[in-house]
């Protein structure tokens, strides 16, 4: 069912759909995850669809592989398509460096993984995610299940002295029961409401026995594509140091807004 989109949802939307005009025919494209992502990849089955597009789509997650399926876009694994031309993916909270926290729906290990096996990895977002310094979105850690109260105890010690505000770390739940990954792992969040060393962070965090990947994205960003409620979109790209904005227009009726989900 068609609904009416809220000012948020029509800014991820533009973003999303400014983001696919750089797709070419005969790329590799890694497919992120989440509510924005999901825009652009009903957007690029568009193009699929309507303007016979060929390219190869790499999900990051059980979610987006059903939904690339559903729009028409040929899914494969990344070992199938070794490298990516480009990827792109939604993000929870971005810093002027571009550094990014993600994982906010569970997806942030296959997310870096695809990611940095892209030579270019394009962020859409709203621009309620642009902050100063990351840390007020609680950072995802992915960590297996066996002993994972041992590793929860392990990061918080390693948080001592750590340049944050805070140090609650809390099991992800689904309901009743631990949120489980599609790697079969759970997610510690870590509310540190400041990181003011990300870099740093991100490597401790993975040094911990038990942390399989955190959701910091450190210098893997190279666009940003924020869009606004009332169609702005800008683009800015962190290697160039360029930044642009155009505006588009919503369609009236799009068969890319049924049955919004993620
Ligand atoms: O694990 C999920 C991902 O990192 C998402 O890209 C991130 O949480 C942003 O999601 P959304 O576009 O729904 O805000």
């Amino acid at each position: 069912m068609s609904r009416e989109l809220s000012p948020i949802d029509k800014a991820k939307f533009v973003a999303a759909r400014r983001a696919v005009d750089f797709v070419e025919d005969g790329m590799r494209v890694g497919l992120g995850t989440g509510s924005t992502a999901a825009f652009m990849v009903r957007c690029l089955g568009e193009r699929v669809q309507q303007e016979g597009l060929r390219i190869r789509g790499v999900p990051t997650s059980s979610r987006t592989a059903a939904l690339a399926r559903e729009v028409g876009i040929d899914v494969v694994t990344l070992d199938e398509a070794r490298w990516l031309d480009l990827t792109i993916d939604g993000a929870d909270e971005f810093d002027g460096d571009l550094n990014l926290i993600k994982g906010g729906g569970g997806a942030h290990l296959q997310e870096k993984i695809v990611a940095t096996a892209s030579d270019q990895m394009i962020v859409i977002t709203d621009a309620a995610k642009e902050v100063e310094t990351l840390g007020a979105f609680p950072l995802p850690v992915e960590v297996i299940r066996f002993g994972w109260r041992a590793t929860q105890a392990l990061i918080g010690e390693v948080l001592v002295g750590m340049d944050v505000l805070g140090r609650d770390i809390t099991l992800r739940m689904n309901g009743d029961a631990p949120y489980v990954t599609d790697e079969g792992n759970h997610i510690l969040d870590l509310h540190l409401k400041r990181i003011g060393n990300p870099r740093q962070m991100a490597m401790v965090l993975n040094q911990v026995a038990g942390v399989v990947e955190n959701g910091l994205f450190i210098d893997i960003c190279d666009r940003v594509i924020v869009g606004h409620g009332d169609g702005r979109v800008e683009t800015r790209d962190i290697n160039e140091g360029t930044s642009e904005e155009v505006r588009l227009e919503f369609p009236e009726e799009s068969n890319l807004f049924n049955d919004l989900t993620d």
